[in-house]
């Protein structure tokens, strides 16, 4: 052989051999070449197709969720413990989606969760098992999206009290059940339900904030439990949390603002955290987070201030320091007010918010995620391309896809210009309160109901 064809066929021992990809990169490269073919073919094909393609499905949907329905009144064992998560993903789509069922399968759905309630106070994942903050949140929110008066009126407030005190920790955490684990998705469950019926108190309020805030990492997003990595959920868990108690100004929001921003990735959606895929589900979580950071531009002002303010100082002072010795201190926190408000209306004023109307994401390249790669064209919502749909991720794709449609609006349910809304202006669905995940009316409809003639 001439030196040149040894040279084609074996390459000399000393250049590099290709990189092996790692799992993470080689599944990164897989959903990115599924989200790209699917945008190609989306940019090939004419008009009228492309806007079928982007029509939200509601009535394939609606057959997905009521199929949904049956299969929760019929096949369960009495093992199951997510029954009352069903309901709540099932029952706040069909919400969003402006749908209704009849009267008896709500009144199946009352008394069913009524058998899931503890004599002691708090929901369990079924009849006559333990009591759960986290099925207690999803047997709420499902009676409030419900909305009747039978509905509300099921649920014991007093008794939820107690369970929500006996879960309740020293160092601010709550406990997801009795001798359960203690993370930030009890934190977030238990204010949210106390707030949304009426019955949060200092007592319940008392370090949780301490306890949020040892939970943000680094990178500025909020983990599970202290020292664990930033995540979507949680940080949805712990900002929504902290705003309910009056104290989010504690967060480093800038910090914050920028985790979540970069978790939207090229593919046009969410990802949970740095290097892992992107998901549907994340609309909500992520998105969510965005949605409530934008009301709360004058801290996130503030708190900026305070960071130039400091850099001037600690620059001022190690000039000192360098010339005499000395050094000095700013806090970064102890300046700014903590919140005045009765912690009984914030989340009702809180959607009357000013909020900055410039969005924080593309809201736009959002939605083509969620109605491109994450619909089902036959009815339900999925994580991705090749994942098959299921109910979490129909509830959770759509409550982004409302934040998306309504991120501009000057009020949270003045109707949305169509140009903010991908795709006909029918896809339209019902705007959302953003610090609860449930439709806006049926908020306002409970909040009316747990102040006003019901007091605790
Ligand atoms: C109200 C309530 C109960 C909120 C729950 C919030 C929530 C979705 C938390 C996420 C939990 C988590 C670490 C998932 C990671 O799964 P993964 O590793 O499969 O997914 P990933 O790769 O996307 O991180
Ligand atoms: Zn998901």
């Amino acid at each position: 052989m001439s030196d040149l064809s040894e040279k084609e066929t074996n390459p000399p021992a000393t250049e590099a051999a290709p990189p092996c990809p790692t799992v993470t990169q080689r599944d990164q490269w897989m959903v990115e070449s599924q989200v790209f073919q699917i945008y190609h073919l989306f940019a090939t094909i004419p008009p009228n197709a492309q806007t079928l393609m982007m029509e939200l499905q509601r009535e394939n949907h609606m057959q997905f969720l009521s199929k949904g329905l049956r299969h929760l009144s019929s096949a369960f064992s009495v093992l199951d413990s997510n029954r009352p998560w069903l309901c709540y993903w099932i029952f706040h789509s069909i919400a969003l989606l402006g749908e209704s069922v009849e009267d008896e399968l709500e009144d199946n759905t009352i008394e069913f969760l009524s058998r899931c309630q503890d004599p002691d106070g708090g929901y369990a994942g079924g009849p006559g098992q333990m009591p759960h903050i986290a099925t207690t949140y999803a047997a709420v929110n499902t009676l409030i999206t419900l909305g009747s008066q039978k509905s509300l009126a099921s649920i014991n407030r007093d008794k939820l009290h107690g369970f929500l005190r006996r879960m309740k920790q020293s160092n601010g955490g709550f406990r997801m059940h009795d001798d359960g684990e203690i993370d930030i998705r009890a934190c977030y469950t238990a204010i949210s339900v106390a707030s949304i019926l009426n019955i949060l108190d200092d007592e319940l309020i008392q370090n949780v904030g301490d306890y949020i805030l040892s939970c943000q990492t680094y990178e500025g997003g909020i983990g599970g439990e202290p020292g664990s990595e930033a995540h979507g959920g949680y940080t949805f868990c712990g900002l929504a949390a902290m705003i309910l108690i009056g104290e989010a100004n504690r967060l480093d929001l800038p910090r914050l603002i920028d985790w979540v921003v970069f978790r939207q990735g090229k593919e046009c959606g969410f990802q949970g955290r740095t290097n892992k895929l992107v998901d549907g589900c994340y609309s909500f979580w992520q998105g969510g987070a965005v949605a409530l950071l934008q009301r709360l531009y004058s801290i996130v002002d503030k708190q900026m201030e305070e960071t130039s303010q400091i850099f001037t100082i600690s620059t001022v002072s190690e000039d000192k320091e360098s010339l005499d010795g000395t050094s000095s201190h700013a806090t970064r926190h102890g300046t700014i007010e903590s919140g005045s408000t009765d912690i009984k209306s914030i989340a009702y004023k809180f959607i009357n918010e000013w909020r900055a109307q410039e969005p924080l994401f593309h809201s736009i390249a959002l939605q083509q995620y969620i109605l491109l790669c994450a619909q089902e064209q036959e009815g339900g919502l999925r994580d991705k391309p090749g994942k098959r749909r299921d109910h979490y991720h129909t509830c959770y794709c759509l409550s982004g896809l409302s934040l998306c449609q309504y991120s501009l609006s000057k009020h949270p349910d003045s109707p949305p210009l169509p140009k903010v809304v991908l795709g006909p202006y029918s896809n339209l669905l019902e705007p959302i309160h953003p610090l609860f995940n449930v439709v806006l009316e049926r908020y306002r409809e409970a909040h009316e109901f747990f102040t006003e003639s019901h007091d605790h």
